[in-house]
């Protein structure tokens, strides 16, 4: 029987032998939203309190338990928190015009759309109607026009890559290996994830490979990975034999699958699992972030991250951030 792993300073667990670090995306988000209920005590003296609204179109279930999380969380940190929920039959025009009206209220420093919208409608237009300085998804392309020129002072970074890089960060640490000129591989070609965790890494000097579902020969491609960023949204897709031994691997991947159940009168269950198949990386990587408690917790963390960040910005305040 192998020995528990033993956390270390970092967040990221250490197992007893031979195995892959496990770095701890639930430990991560709690520093993040530590220092930022800090911080936001701090701001109170100078008499601002950040704001943030969020949007949900709709009634899809897993959607309403993220944007319940994000409210829980902007309390939890001392923001001003408030939801607006829209019918799954909002017109474009009317969600524009609920944005309109965020962007012009002065207690709201942060305005977010949950996504997919229903039906998977485009939310290109919607998005460019956010106030880039409101934007705190990063997903206006004046934000991602500043993440693409490396202005990460300014920028509005979307929430999972930028909690993606914390992770990989703290895994890089602990390993002592640099990112500098590492191989990178990023599997998905998302604006809300592949694109920019791309710019991200490029903007730490490595060396970027952006591999999408028109790759020829992907095993071929993640094996040259020593940063693996799996974001491609199928459960287990990315095999263990596929990765390249001391590999750190990061999945974006938050998928529910049913399980198989002998007894047919049982209800049906369900579990979350990534875009890697973890169990099979376990042997093969350095380290790798598991799902859940990986990822998916620095999403909510880097959202409150970003909303302090704006209000700073809007403010005018010096206060570093
Ligand atoms: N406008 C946005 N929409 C969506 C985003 C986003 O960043 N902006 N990301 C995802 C969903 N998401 C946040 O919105 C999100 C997903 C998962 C988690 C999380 O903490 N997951 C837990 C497991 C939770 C569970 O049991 O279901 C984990 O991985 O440990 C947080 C946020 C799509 N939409």
């Amino acid at each position: 029987m192998s020995a528990a792993p033993t956390p270390t300073e970092s967040g990221v667990l250490r197992p007893s032998s031979g195995k892959a670090l496990l770095i701890d995306g639930k430990r991560g988000s709690e520093e993040v939203l530590t220092e930022i209920a800090e911080k936001v005590r701090g701001l109170a003296g100078q008499g601002l309190k950040p704001g943030l609204a969020v949007i949900l179109v709709g009634a899809d279930p897993a959607s309403q338990v993220y944007v319940g999380a994000k409210g829980k969380a902007a309390k939890a940190v001392g923001f001003h928190s408030v939801q607006h929920d829209l019918p799954a039959t909002a017109s474009e025009a009317e969600i524009i015009a609920l944005i309109r009206q965020l962007n012009a209220d002065p207690a709201i420093h942060g305005i977010l759309l949950q996504l997919p919208l229903p039906g998977g409608a485009d939310a290109t237009r919607i998005i460019e109607s956010i106030a880039p300085e409101k934007d705190v998804d990063g997903l206006h392309p004046i934000n991602s026009g500043l993440l693409a020129i490396g202005n990460l002072s300014r920028a509005l970074v979307p929430c999972t890559p930028a909690g993606s890089m914390i992770l990989l960060e703290k895994a890089a640490a602990a390993l002592g290996v640099k990112l500098e000129g590492a191989e990178a591989v990023v599997v998905g070609r998302s604006n809300l994830v592949g694109k920019p965790i791309a710019q991200l890494l490029l903007g730490r000097n490595a060396t970027v490979t952006i591999a999408h579902s028109r790759t020829r020969d992907l095993p071929a491609v993640v094996g040259r990975a020593d940063v693996l960023i799996a974001a491609v949204g199928r459960p287990e897709m990315i095999r263990g034999d596929w990765i390249k031994p001391g590999a750190i691997v990061i999945d974006v991947g938050i998928n529910r699958i049913s399980v198989p159940s002998h007894d047919p009168a049982a209800p049906a269950k369900t579990r979350l699992v990534g875009d890697v198949a973890f169990a099979e990386c376990l042997d093969r990587a350095a380290a790798i972030t598991p799902v859940p408690g990986g990822v998916g917790p620095m999403t909510i963390a880097m959202l409150m991250s970003n909303t302090l960040k704006a209000a700073i910005q809007i403010a005018g305040l010096k206060a570093a951030h």
